[in-house]
């Protein structure tokens, strides 16, 4: 297959593997708490990470996503990019989400409750979160509503039954890998391999030089992304695949 002869140029290679959280490495759940990275998944990428170097590129804070995943080797890069490079100024971040996130909770909490909406305050993102909302058009509205009131400093995109807002001058995840490789202690510039299924890993596709590959997981018209994986689950394949190849 044409996918997995480019796989096998790419890691003949020595890429950086790299991969978003929720939607990819673990299925998505009802509320972000519920989730559990699977098992088989979890011991893939801890044996991979013998063979190669592993990062997460995640929405979620630092210290949730290593608590999910338990890899003590990954790099792990959090708030979709805002938290752990070395050049980010995290307390400035924090303090501008710290405000936001005060100016929702005093003009709209009443309303965030009767929509069935979820706030998640990351640190240096928040995440309103739609999936349990009751009335569609009442979360639809409120988000706006939500939405006008922020600052321009605060950059607001959807993903997955959720609007995300983040710094505006926060690195994103294409800012994010781009770094990673770029000062890689072993091999300066080293390719990347990076898995994602959601809009946030949407810039990653479209940043991505040609010589990394890029898969998104759940196929999108509108994908940059030059392979799909058809579900989820897949990626437990994909990564068992990539380790048969490392191994040779
Ligand atoms: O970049 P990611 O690792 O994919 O993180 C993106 C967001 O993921 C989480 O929300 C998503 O997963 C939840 C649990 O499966 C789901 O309930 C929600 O609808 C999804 O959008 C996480 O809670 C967010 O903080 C991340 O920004």
């Amino acid at each position: 297959m044409a996918a997995e002869r480019d796989l096998r140029r790419i890691l003949a290679r020595k890429p950086l593997l790299a991969f978003d959280y929720d939607g990819t490495l673990a299925p998505i759940t009802g509320r972000p708490e519920q989730t559990v990275t699977p098992p088989a998944i979890r011991d893939a990428l801890r044996t991979l990470g013998l063979y190669a170097p592993v990062a997460i590129l995640t929405g979620r804070s630092r210290d949730d996503a290593a608590s999910r995943l338990q890899l003590p080797d990954a790099r792990i890069i959090g708030n979709h990019g805002a938290e752990g490079l070395p050049d980010t100024d995290t307390a400035a971040l924090q303090a501008q989400v710290q405000q936001w996130d005060a100016l929702i909770r005093q003009h709209f909490s009443a309303d965030i409750q009767r929509a069935g909406l979820y706030l998640e305050n990351k640190g240096c993102s928040l995440s309103l979160h739609t999936r349990l909302a009751t009335d569609a058009n009442f979360a639809r509205q409120l988000l706006r509503r939500i939405r006008l009131a922020l600052p321009a400093s605060a950059y607001c995109f959807a993903g997955k039954c959720i609007l995300n807002i983040v710094p505006f001058n926060a690195p994103d995840k294409a800012a994010a890998l781009h770094h990673l490789v770029a000062n890689d202690q072993d091999m300066p510039g080293r390719p990347a391999i990076y898995l994602g299924d959601d809009l946030n890993d949407e810039v990653v596709f479209q940043r991505a030089p040609a010589h990394w590959m890029t898969i998104r997981v759940g196929p999108h018209r509108h994908s940059a992304a030059r392979y799909y994986a058809r579900r989820q689950q897949d990626v437990l394949w994909f990564l068992l695949i990539t380790l048969n190849h490392l191994r040779r």
